[in-house]
């Protein structure tokens, strides 16, 4: 088997042992790859119940297999080339990891912003087939594409009843909707949650449509899964125990690399099931994706087929698996229940009524504090603050001692790749192009000004993945979030708004969940998006 987890730190390698060694004499790893569901405590039980399926999919998910080869054919035979998913979080966040390492192209729509969403409508519909995943089939974002990619093939003539398969959980509203409309349906296992979908018909559906060869991922994931009973040699007991003891020294923030590794976009998968299992009760393990180690002292790094304190080497199918299982492990060895979300649903409920008390007037914005160039700023500031790099200044002197910042841009986050690039510019110059105009280069730009870690998140996508620690995890952050005006607005079918009012109101709704508990949090809208962005970029240089 080539899946492992090794010590590159020793202090790290002997913490970790003493919890391996805990865990084994209580019975743990054996129990977990029973599926034994009182493992963290009597009030989690219920939940764990119907929370375990994950364990068995390597060989359960197999019976799709047969299913998925019919509608790839059929696929093919009808050219449908463009292959659109429509899903949040553990919906969405699985294929676009297994695409980006099979190199298949999928587009993922985790968005509400119009920009976004326009752009795929854009992309050759006559041959777009549209996977709607949803495991509830409740969720507003996915709701909203499929209303909208149904008004457009009807506007065009095709009929959706063809180009959409839903994926869901057996008995759902979409379920009902999906039969009603003629869809096609690949129906879940319900006994897994959506952060642990990876290998469930969520994960396998749309990478399958895309051309990516689901098979090999459940072999691989089937490789690895015997030595999760095992007591020695058991990467996911490991890894589980290394994060888990890390956590409770005061390690806490995970650093993931994968700089090395030929898998593309696991750090983002690993985020929503790290941050959104463990963040709750003032506890949990805040990943940090895309920025450079500090060597803070509440600091661990792990890598990805990468050299670090931890390394997790192996095939993606077997890594989904391993860490899934490390994530059980350290929710027991953190004391939480690693199967549920009790924050995640604040935000959403704010945003409904927001949306709810407005009717058709203006969300409730307020007034900004102070207007820089094409930036509004909102929110709490110290007097003295009068421009941009003075509200940087102030966000980042506020990170109290192991807190941290994060930036969450509800914004395109393709705009950048569509700014005019000189016909005969190099590849650096391109990628130099693409950094001036993406508002995720604020995360290195104001990393680079402080000890503590920054991380970036594009909305609505983070609040089903870190938005989950941010409002259950140690209150310790401090939020700064994107939002922009909109030049062509996309009406939500059958529904009294457009996206662009959904994505403003999820970021409010977010907002106001976070000041509610007293947490620091501005709001920078960018009234011209294009030249926001390059302002923002330009101020936080002359922090
Ligand atoms: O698949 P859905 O039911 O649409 O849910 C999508 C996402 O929604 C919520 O935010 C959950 O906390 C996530 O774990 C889930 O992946």
């Amino acid at each position: 088997m080539d899946m492992s987890v090794t010590f590159g730190d020793e202090a790290v390698a002997a913490e970790a042992s003493v919890a391996v060694r805990k865990l084994v004499e209580e019975g743990v790893p054996q129990a977990l790859s029973n599926g034994d569901p009182t493992l963290w405590g009597p009030e989690a039980e219920a939940e764990a119940r119907v929370r375990l399926g994950w364990l068995d999919l390597p060989t359960t998910s197999r019976a799709l297999l047969p299913e998925l080869v019919k509608l790839v054919e059929r696929a093919r035979a009808e050219g449908l080339e463009h292959v659109v998913l429509a899903g949040m979080g553990g919906s969405s966040l699985a294929p676009e990891v297994i695409c980006a390492t099979a190199d298949v192209p999928l587009t993922v729509l985790d968005t509400t912003d119009p920009g976004q969403v326009r752009r795929a409508l854009a992309d050759r519909l006559d041959q777009t087939i549209v996977v709607v995943s949803s495991k509830s089939g409740t969720t507003v974002e996915t709701d909203s594409h499929r209303r909208i990619y149904e008004k457009a093939f009807r506007d065009a003539g095709i009929d959706p009843a063809g180009r959409i398969v839903v994926v869901t959980d057996p008995g759902s509203p979409l379920e009902r909707l999906a039969i009603e409309s003629g869809y096609t349906v690949i129906l879940s296992d319900p006994n897994v949650g959506g952060r642990y979908s990876a290998l469930t018909a969520f994960g396998l559906v749309p990478s399958a449509l895309a051309g990516a060869d689901v098979g090999q991922l459940l072999d691989q994931a089937a490789e690895v899964r015997p030595l999760l009973g095992q007591d020695d040699g058991n990467p996911g007991l490991d890894l589980g125990a290394a994060l888990g003891a890390a956590a409770l020294a005061g390690r806490d923030k995970l650093v993931l690399d994968d700089s090395l590794s030929g898998i593309n976009g696991f750090p983002d998968w690993a985020e929503q099931l790290i941050a959104e299992s463990t963040g709750k009760q003032g506890k949990g393990i805040l990943p940090v994706v895309g920025s450079d180690p500090t060597d803070a002292d509440d600091e661990i790094v792990v890598g990805v087929d990468t050299e670090a304190a931890v390394q997790v080497d192996g095939p993606l199918g077997a890594q989904f698996l391993v860490w899934e299982y490390a994530t059980a492990i350290a929710g027991r060895l953190l004391g939480i229940n690693p199967f549920d979300q009790p924050n995640v649903a604040e935000s959403k409920e704010n945003t409904a009524r927001i949306l709810r008390e407005a009717g058709d007037g203006p969300l409730p914005t307020g007034t900004p504090t102070l207007v820089d160039g094409p930036v509004e700023v909102h929110g709490d500031l110290p007097e003295h603050v009068k421009d941009l790099p003075g509200v940087f200044t102030a966000l980042l002197e506020d990170i109290p001692d192991r807190g941290y910042l994060a930036i969450l841009a509800f914004l395109d986050r393709e705009a950048a790749f569509d700014v005019p690039v000189p016909q005969d510019a190099s590849f650096e110059l391109i990628t130099d192009i693409w950094a001036a105009h993406d508002p995720a280069s604020l995360q290195g730009l104001l990393a680079i000004r402080t000890e503590r870690p920054v991380t970036f998140g594009w909305g609505p996508r983070y609040l089903h993945s870190t938005g989950q620690y941010h409002k259950g995890g140690p209150q310790n952050g401090v939020f700064l979030h994107l939002t922009g005006a909109v030049q062509n607005d996309l009406q939500v079918p059958g529904r009294p708004y457009t996206l662009g009012r959904l994505e403003l109101a999820q970021a409010l709704g977010d907002l106001d969940a976070l000041r509610k508990r007293g947490r620091p949090a501005v709001r920078l809208h960018l009234t011209d998006r294009e030249a926001g962005v390059r302002h923002l970029l330009s101020a936080a240089r002359e922090v």
